[in-house]
């Protein structure tokens, strides 16, 4: 973030219900990944639709800074050419990525697999972030990796000159680990092979589809094999990235949550590997409908038109979580206004993201009056409170924590303040005037609604 001033918001129930037809921002998995595999291929790439928040541009950065051009073009559009495969240099200054774990993790893929030396840094939220869980698998490609203790940022990389291929099966279910190895693995003569027990978002696997690679995938229990063999050719594909199904949780469990509304969201990504949210919610008894089903460069795509719905409480398996890691927070708003008890399982990996998930969302629910608890890994709240809102929530450098409690407050009896509205700008740029577009009160605080 450039401004050091943190800036309030307050979100407070709308005189009317939510109405209309927005488009959000481009998924957000896909873009880093955009500007990453266009810059290992021949050619050049153009990219439609590409999330112009935070963490993206630092990816566009870094991939500049390791040779690339990277261009945005008068009608919106992405250009990004080479330098190609084996061909990154390294970069002059260090590599600072922000907020964004996404760009950090795969981004070390490629330092590691290239004859390149590297420093790499974050804000403070990155830098709390484990990053041992790709340095050491990384480390079997032959590069060199120097931490901070604990695996933290900042950390400098001496990459391969000649990679090792891997073969390395993923002890958590991360679909960041699972890009950084791939990414790693385009680079090394042989066949990379990883196994994740439990399938992950395979936007990199389609890509590197997309981009001309040989790229095998089994299914094997309840997850996959996945096999890429080296140094292929990858060539120039232009990419079109759908909207954010992580963003357009918001405006749905805004619209489901305030009476009266109906809202359309169109060009959402539905893969299935992401959309863990929409059927959870479907099971809450949410009014959502998919019109329009499309693909789009590898990636299926739908409008979604979401009528408020009276909800009912839920148990999410954990075998759901890696479909739906980023959507805990929102679920958890809608839990909060739901008839009966909800428990959603199995939620570890919340505890690392850019706060504490799991203790970041109980206190912002504890803070407006709802009942919830941590229990081992899993979150229990009661639901069906009487009165809720009326809460200051410290949002942490997090986004999805400022976004969720600000629907919190469209929903409750009683306004909702957050402290700090700037990091929603890291996935979701525009948020609170495209809320506002529907017809949502939210205000800097102290701002005339
Ligand atoms: O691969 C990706 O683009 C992402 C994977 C997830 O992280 P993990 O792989 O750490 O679960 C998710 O939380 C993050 O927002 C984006
Ligand atoms: C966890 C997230 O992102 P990242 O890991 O890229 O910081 C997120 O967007 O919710």
């Amino acid at each position: 973030m450039n401004a050091e001033t943190p800036i309030p918001h307050r979100a407070r129930r709308p005189a009317a219900p939510l109405a209309g037809t927005i488009a959000v921002p481009g998924d957000k998995s896909i873009s880093h990944r955009a500007l990453m595999f266009a810059g290992l291929a021949i050619g050049e790439t153009r990219i439609t639709g590409l999330l112009e928040g935070e963490d993206v541009l630092r990816t566009a950065a870094a991939m500049r800074a390791l040779g690339a051009e990277v261009a945005r073009l008068d009608d919106g559009a992405w250009l990004v050419a080479g330098p190609g495969l084996g061909a990154l240099r390294s970069p002059d200054d260090v590599l600072d990525m922000g907020n964004s774990g996404t760009a950090a993790r795969l981004l070390c893929g490629i330092l590691a697999s290239h004859d390149i030396f590297a420093v790499m840094t974050g804000d403070a939220s990155l830098r709390r972030r484990p990053m041992r869980r790709v340095i050491e698998p990384l480390a079997a490609t032959g590069a060199g990796f120097a931490a901070r203790p604990g695996g933290r940022l900042p950390l400098a990389v001496t990459g391969a000159a000649e990679p090792l291929p891997l073969s390395y099966r993923l002890p958590v279910a991360s679909a960041q680990v699972k890009s950084a190895l791939l990414l790693a693995g385009l680079n090394a003569r042989g066949v990379t092979e990883i196994e994740e027990p439990e399938p992950t978002r395979d936007h990199s696997e389609n890509m590197l589809r997309h981009f001309g690679a040989s790229i095998d995938i089994h299914t094997q229990g309840t997850g996959r094999l996945i096999r890429l063999r080296g140094q292929p050719e990858l060539r120039a594909a232009d990419i079109v990235v759908p909207g954010d199904p992580s963003s357009a949780a918001f405006p749905i469990v805004a619209a489901l949550l305030i009476p009266g509304s109906r809202i359309t969201i169109e060009g959402v990504g539905l893969n299935k590997l992401r959309t863990g949210l929409f059927a959870t919610l479907r099971e809450m008894g949410a009014d959502i409908t998919v019109i329009n089903a499309r693909e789009a460069a590898g990636e299926k795509v739908g409008d979604l038109i979401v009528a408020a719905s009276a909800l009912r409480g839920v148990d999410v398996p954990a075998d759901r979580a890696p479909s739906m890691i980023d959507e805990y927070p929102i679920l958890a708003i809608a839990c909060a206004f739901a008839r009966g008890p909800s428990r959603l399982r199995g939620l570890a990996e919340l505890r690392v993201k850019e706060s504490d998930r799991l203790a970041a969302t109980t206190d912002m629910l504890r803070a407006n009056g709802a009942s919830v608890a941590i229990e081992g890994d899993d979150l229990v709240i009661v639901g069906g409170a009487n009165r809720l809102g009326g809460g200051l929530v410290t949002t942490q450098m997090d986004h999805r924590l400022a976004m969720s409690a600000l629907v919190l407050g469209l929903a409750a009896d009683a306004p909702v303040t957050i402290d700090d509205a700037r990091f929603i700008d890291t996935s979701f740029p525009g948020f609170i005037p495209l809320m506002r577009s529907l017809g949502a009160d939210i205000a800097a605080e102290g701002a005339p609604a």
